[in-house]
């Protein structure tokens, strides 16, 4: 068996390359020329890796056509959501785009392919308290343009299954962290202030933006679990969340965290860190995905933390 993981380098990529390889599956993945390889750099001899620009039709193409995967996991995209404020037209290309090329090469060579695609609760955006556990028969009101992109990527997986038969999942994940996540991402840049402190590195004295969202977080490694059941057992044509079904303010997962440090800290925010407009409560109900697949969260949200703090501490 065959996987093609787009994004491979990327945080959830170098883990779901990580599971695939345990399954015993063959991994290829695409990286683009300015990628960073040191999430990867412990599976170089395992996997093997092309060089594609996914918002290239011709690249695509040509990956395709030589690879002929039987899976596809496809995993990369510009994820940040205030990025998408600062250039929204390269965010949606990128996803977009990206996204229509790969179904259009899996459709001129007649793939059989199973493919996932990433989407995100995002695309939820504006929910209201009492519409949540949010399933995925909630409204969609997106608040970003990345939220926007990940809409239009959702729906490109819908309308490629009902036009052209195309095998797609669609995975619609909740916020996920654990060792290697992106420290611009809140989870991983708290971790990183505190073993900066921890380590001498800096004042005592942690920045933040808006404490009062709520998220719920799944560890990246329940997730990669889960998008491999979404292709083993999920329906082509459907969406399904990936979430814990807890959520935290994002004030107490900075406790969570403090609680696995000894370091007195300050609490001051930056004005800089706070968004145009910010999803306020994100809670999701797995059912219908638990029900499909039978997946379940495993990992506990402390643990996940505590990894992430060692992630960070391990590093030079
Ligand atoms: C599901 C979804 O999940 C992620 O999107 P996100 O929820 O925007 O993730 P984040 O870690 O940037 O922010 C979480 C919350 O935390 C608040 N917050 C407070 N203070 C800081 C802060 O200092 N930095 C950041 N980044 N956020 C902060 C911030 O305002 C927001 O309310 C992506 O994986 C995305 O790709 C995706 O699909």
């Amino acid at each position: 068996m065959k996987a093609l993981v787009t994004g491979i380098s990327g945080f959830v990529g170098s883990h779901m390359a990580e599971f695939l390889l345990h399954q015993g599956v063959e991994v290829v993945g695409t990286i683009r020329n300015r990628s960073r390889m040191d999430h990867i750099s412990h599976l170089r001899k395992d996997i093997r890796l092309a060089e594609c620009e996914l918002r290239d039709p011709f690249s695509v193409e040509t990956l395709i056509g030589q690879e002929k995967p039987e899976l596809i996991f496809h995993l990369a995209a510009q994820s940040f959501v205030p990025t998408s404020w600062n250039s929204p037209i390269d965010t949606i290309h990128n996803n977009v785009a990206g996204q229509v090329n790969l179904f259009e090469a899996v459709r001129r060579f007649e793939l059989p392919a199973k493919i996932q695609i990433a989407c995100s609760s995002e695309e939820y955006g504006q929910v209201e308290p009492e519409e949540t556990p949010i399933r995925e028969t909630n409204p969609l009101r997106p608040l970003s343009p990345y939220a926007i992109s990940k809409v239009a990527q959702d729906y490109l997986g819908y309308q490629y299954f009902r036009s052209y038969g195309l095998h797609v999942v669609r995975t619609i994940t909740f916020n996920h962290t654990g060792p290697r996540r992106g420290e611009n991402f809140v989870t991983s840049n708290f971790a990183k202030q505190i073993v900066d402190i921890e380590k001498g590195r800096k004042a005592p004295v942690i920045h933040v933006g808006n404490l009062e969202a709520k998220r719920d977080f799944t560890d990246v490694r329940d997730v990669v679990r889960g998008y491999w059941l979404a292709l083993e057992k999920g329906q082509p044509g459907e969406n399904y969340n990936i979430a814990s079904g807890t959520c935290y303010t994002i004030a107490e997962m900075l406790n969570t965290l403090l609680s696995f440090s000894n370091v007195d800290i300050e609490v001051q925010t930056d004005p800089s860190r706070l968004r145009p407009s910010d999803v306020q409560i994100l809670l999701g109900d797995y059912r219908k995905f638990n029900e499909a697949t039978g997946w379940k969260p495993e990992i506990p949200f402390e643990r996940t933390m505590q990894d992430l703090l060692q992630y960070w501490r391990s590093q030079p």
